[in-house]
């Protein structure tokens, strides 16, 4: 039976979490890049906008821009209907309405064709859609001329200068992990170049003389490596600079040289496997050797043996070697960590109560993060069902997973249809 209920030392899971915080240091590296390169790229320096957005009051459609001074602020429908406007130009986007003398304004009773996204003349005071108009020749003054079939508002589809984006105005602070329409919002800005934190630089290796990577023949005893697979992939979600150092050998020299060749090259250094206490687990041993342990051992379940340390230049998370516990651990202990380091604002995951469709087994001792699925019933209320294989080496488990229920460290289990505590996979292990 693996309860760890007695087993003494085990950390609580929110504490290790906020020593991992204040033990690691914020780079301070930054760079300059293309903001085509910029997604998921975190701010080294606050965003300003150096335009206002729109730069002119635009149309929003093709139509007429009219200048009625009847019209007034506040009033609905008072331009009567079947008003005549005389069309005197045009205003195509990337060309603003100039008349045949030079002018920019528009008269009263006046109008211009106007098409969506082109300049409205300060003096026009409301747009109609070509669908609301008739058009016509002026039989008196043979002038062309359009017709309002319904009444108009008061600047009625006119988009003003500066209603997205003030001039000046702090768009992004540091800190901020930009997202694709960003980019879009950055370019619209006429930026071309952003100062954002360099990339952090993770080493990952794996421990274990069973592991043969995929492609490899199998020998008794042998299995497949899948931790470093994992956890490459999600730190490329994070956007961070992933150095592969393979398996290494269950040799105390071969783990050594390893974590000195990582920590030269990296800023952190990521290993699984051998952090519990069987007789070929060194990682504690070679860490407390080479460098320091500032904790090892978290009161969460999958993933106690969690180690955490230092050696000369890097940062060292240490995690078990059972695949979900290796996961687990890494997103929930590890990711904060590397996101502070490279720079990024906290984010919290999403955390909502969900009825449990089943039985939930658990022991008091250690903080649960269980996998589940989580759906909406017929009656429209948010349920979770628990996967039934909850072992730490079932990644087919996690990997159908969508949440964590997550049960406090003191928690019993629970009876179907109680109220649970779920957090929804985010897009780094989801
Ligand atoms: N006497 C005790 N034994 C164990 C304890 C304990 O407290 N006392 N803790 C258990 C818990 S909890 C965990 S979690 C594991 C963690 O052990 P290790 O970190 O030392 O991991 P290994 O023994 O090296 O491997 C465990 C398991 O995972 C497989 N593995 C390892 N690396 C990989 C990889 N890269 N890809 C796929 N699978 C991997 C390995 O073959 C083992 O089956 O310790 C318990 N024992
Ligand atoms: O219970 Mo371990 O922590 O298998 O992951």
């Amino acid at each position: 039976m693996n309860d760890c209920y007695n087993v003494p030392n085990l950390m609580p899971f929110e504490l290790a979490k906020s020593t991992l915080l204040t033990n690691v240091n914020m780079i301070t590296e930054t760079e300059f890049i293309a903001i085509q390169d910029a997604d998921q790229r975190i701010l080294a320096k606050p965003v300003t906008s150096p335009i206002q957005v729109p730069a002119h009051n635009n149309s929003a459609m093709d139509g007429y821009a009219i200048r009625d001074d009847s019209l007034q602020a506040g009033l609905t429908g008072n331009s009567t209907p079947l008003k005549q406007f005389k069309l005197v130009g045009i205003s195509m986007a990337g060309s603003p309405y100039k008349s045949k003398l030079g002018g920019t304004e528009l008269n009263n009773g006046e109008c211009i064709r106007i098409m969506t996204g082109a300049v409205v003349p300060n003096s026009a005071n409301a747009v109609i859609m070509q669908e609301n108009v008739s058009s016509q020749i002026n039989p008196e003054t043979k002038d062309k001329q359009i017709t309002l079939l319904h009444p108009t508002k008061y600047q009625a589809h006119i988009r003003f200068a500066g209603e997205d984006i003030q001039q000046g105005h702090v768009l992004f602070d540091t800190g901020y992990c930009l997202k694709a329409v960003d980019i879009g919002l950055l370019s619209s800005l006429g930026l071309s170049q952003i100062e954002v934190f360099r990339k952090l630089k993770v080493a990952v290796l794996s421990t274990g003389d069973e592991l043969k990577m995929p492609g490899q023949p199998l020998q008794e005893g042998d299995i497949y490596e899948s931790n470093s697979q994992i956890l490459i992939a999600m730190l490329q979600r994070l956007n961070m600079s992933v150095i592969p150092l393979g398996i290494i050998k269950d040799d105390k020299t071969a783990i050594t040289n390893a974590f000195i060749k990582a920590d030269q090259e990296a800023d952190v250094v990521i290993s699984s496997g051998g952090v519990s206490v069987g007789d070929a687990d060194y990682t504690k041993e070679v860490l407390s050797e080479i460098g320091t342990v500032d904790f090892w051992k978290v009161a969460i379940k999958p993933g106690k043996p969690f180690a955490f340390g230092k050696l000369d230049n890097s940062v060292f998370f240490g995690l078990p070697g059972n695949p979900v516990s290796a996961a687990v651990t890494f997103h929930q202990l590890a990711v904060p960590a590397l996101r502070y380091m490279a720079g990024a604002n906290a984010t919290a995951n999403t955390q909502l109560n969900a009825t449990t469709t089943s039985k939930i087994n658990k022991k008091a001792g250690r903080m649960d993060f269980q996998r589940g699925v989580m759906s909406v019933s017929e009656q429209g209320n948010l349920q979770v069902t628990p996967l039934p294989a909850q072992g730490s080496g079932i990644l087919s488990s996690i990997s159908r997973a969508n949440c964590y229920i997550i049960l406090a460290q003191e928690n019993q289990g629970h009876q179907a249809g109680d109220t649970v505590t779920i957090e929804l996979f985010d897009s780094i292990i989801g």
